[in-house]
């Protein structure tokens, strides 16, 4: 396919998407069936120009001045893929699989790209009922945040120690260009690309079925680190789900101790046996919901993590329609969902143990305000410092997460390098 068909590709779906609520990837799939003609690079480079566009849908639609899916692809090309109006023309005219020629208006909307008078929400592409969340968070770098959040993500894997070291694996992969990362010691990372780039096929690799790796961003590895789960502890995943941050205490605690990775929902939990199997974890068991499935871990636990429900804000560079679909109904359903959380796993946390609470979301209302809602309610709870966990950990000199009182952290795209985390440590009082 030739540019002008994969715009016009990208159009039809971005259609799908808006006007019948269909998920994205769902949309692009059912787009690459009907045209069996477009090759595997046509079809990611139209998920590309999707993606793009839904990053940076309310900049785009405020330059283009139309927030119809050709207002927001044709934005895309503009000014994120270097397309200018002249070359769009002819790209257009070079292609009988093309959009309609571009109008007036669309020419001079591309070549003015005003931002004149747009709004913080606008200039950063978030919502704009999120954004006094982010200036609070964020103060005079909200936008710069805000902006991080709508750029594209790089693809990070985690290194399992439990079945060999990051130097095999960097040979292994050598042909996509592994970096090394400042933050994750056992994290590889292939950069996202530009324009009609494609992203290695990490999953592909032999090396991948072999257990050598995981697909973890570099934040969550970094979080499953400040965990800081020690060898021979007794530790439950109250919140596992798929198992992530199961795995990676696992090969940290060199398979010794026990690791209880449950989940109020079965099904989540359903992909973690064959995880765990392929990267070698001998010291996990998984419990599910049922009548009295946890009670003879009730006050046990040296370490109990909570890796809460949430909105899943700090994600938005990976799944950045879910920006644009996030209400405040929703917000307030995550944030009893995380009160429940908590106020079920605590009673198995020991007396001088710790619980854990972690979410890949940057709202105050879902982060600090829950924590200081819990330790209000629970006397029997203290924080720990997050911060003094952090500078132990990293020093001084790495990249620094957000703090506003050193008790937790956050880390984001703008500061970390990484999705969006919220992490910190409650120490139930010693009897
Ligand atoms: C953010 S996901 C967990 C991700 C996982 N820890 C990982 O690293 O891949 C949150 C999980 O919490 C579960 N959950 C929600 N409420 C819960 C509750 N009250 N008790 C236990 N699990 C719960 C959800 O089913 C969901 O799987």
């Amino acid at each position: 396919m030739k540019l002008g068909g994969r715009i016009q590709a990208a159009i039809e779906v971005l259609t799908e998407v808006e006007e019948r609520k269909r998920p994205v990837g769902e949309a692009l799939k059912d787009w690459g069936r009907s045209h069996r003609f477009a090759g595997s690079g046509d079809r990611s480079a139209i998920g590309n120009i999707v993606y793009d566009a839904l990053r940076r849908r309310s900049s785009h639609a405020w330059k283009m001045e139309a927030e119809t899916p050709r207002a927001l692809v044709l934005g895309t090309m503009a000014f994120d893929w270097g397309e200018n109006a002249d070359k769009l023309m002819a790209t257009f005219a070079d292609d009988n699989h093309s959009p309609d020629a571009l109008s007036e208006a669309e020419i001079a909307a591309i070549n003015a790209a005003s931002m004149k008078d747009a709004p913080f929400w606008v200039k950063g592409d978030i919502p704009e009922w999120v954004a006094p969340a982010f200036l609070e968070s964020f103060e005079d770098d909200a936008l710069l945040e805000a902006k991080a959040f709508a750029q594209r993500p790089p693809v990070d894997i985690r290194v399992n120690s439990l079945k060999g070291s990051i130097e095999k694996v960097e040979k292994e992969l050598s042909r996509f260009n592994p970096q090394r990362v400042k933050l994750a010691q056992d994290c590889l990372r292939f950069p996202a690309g530009r324009g009609a780039s494609r992203q290695p096929n990490i999953q592909g690799d032999p090396a991948f079925r072999k257990g050598l790796y995981e697909i973890q961003d570099q934040g969550s590895q970094v979080v499953s680190r400040l965990i800081f789960p020690q060898k021979g502890e007794q530790i439950l995943d109250f919140c596992a789900g798929g198992g992530g941050k199961t795995l990676a205490m696992a090969a940290q605690m060199e398979n010794k101790g026990q690791i209880y990775a449950y989940d109020a929902d079965a099904s989540r939990l359903a992909p973690i046996v064959d995880r765990l199997t392929r990267a070698g974890v001998r010291n996990a068991q998984t419990r599910t919901p049922n009548d009295g499935a946890l009670n003879d871990l009730i006050g046990r636990m040296d370490r109990v993590i909570v890796d809460a429900p949430c909105t899943g804000t700090g994600t938005w560079r990976r799944r950045p329609e879910t920006k644009w679909k996030l209400t405040e109904d929703q917000l307030a359903k995550r944030v009893e969902e995380q009160q429940l959380a908590l106020a079920q796993a605590r009673e198995f946390v020991r007396p001088g143990g710790y619980l854990v609470y972690i979410t890949c979301s940057v709202l105050p209302e879902e982060n600090e305000e829950q924590i200081y809602r819990f330790i209000e309610n629970n006397p029997d709870y203290e924080l720990v410092s997050a911060g003094e966990v952090w500078q132990d950990m990293y020093g001084f000199d790495s990249p620094k997460p957000w703090s506003s009182d050193m008790m937790s952290v956050t880390l984001t795209p703008g500061s970390t390098d990484t999705d969006g985390f919220f992490f910190c440590v409650l120490e139930r009082r010693p009897e």
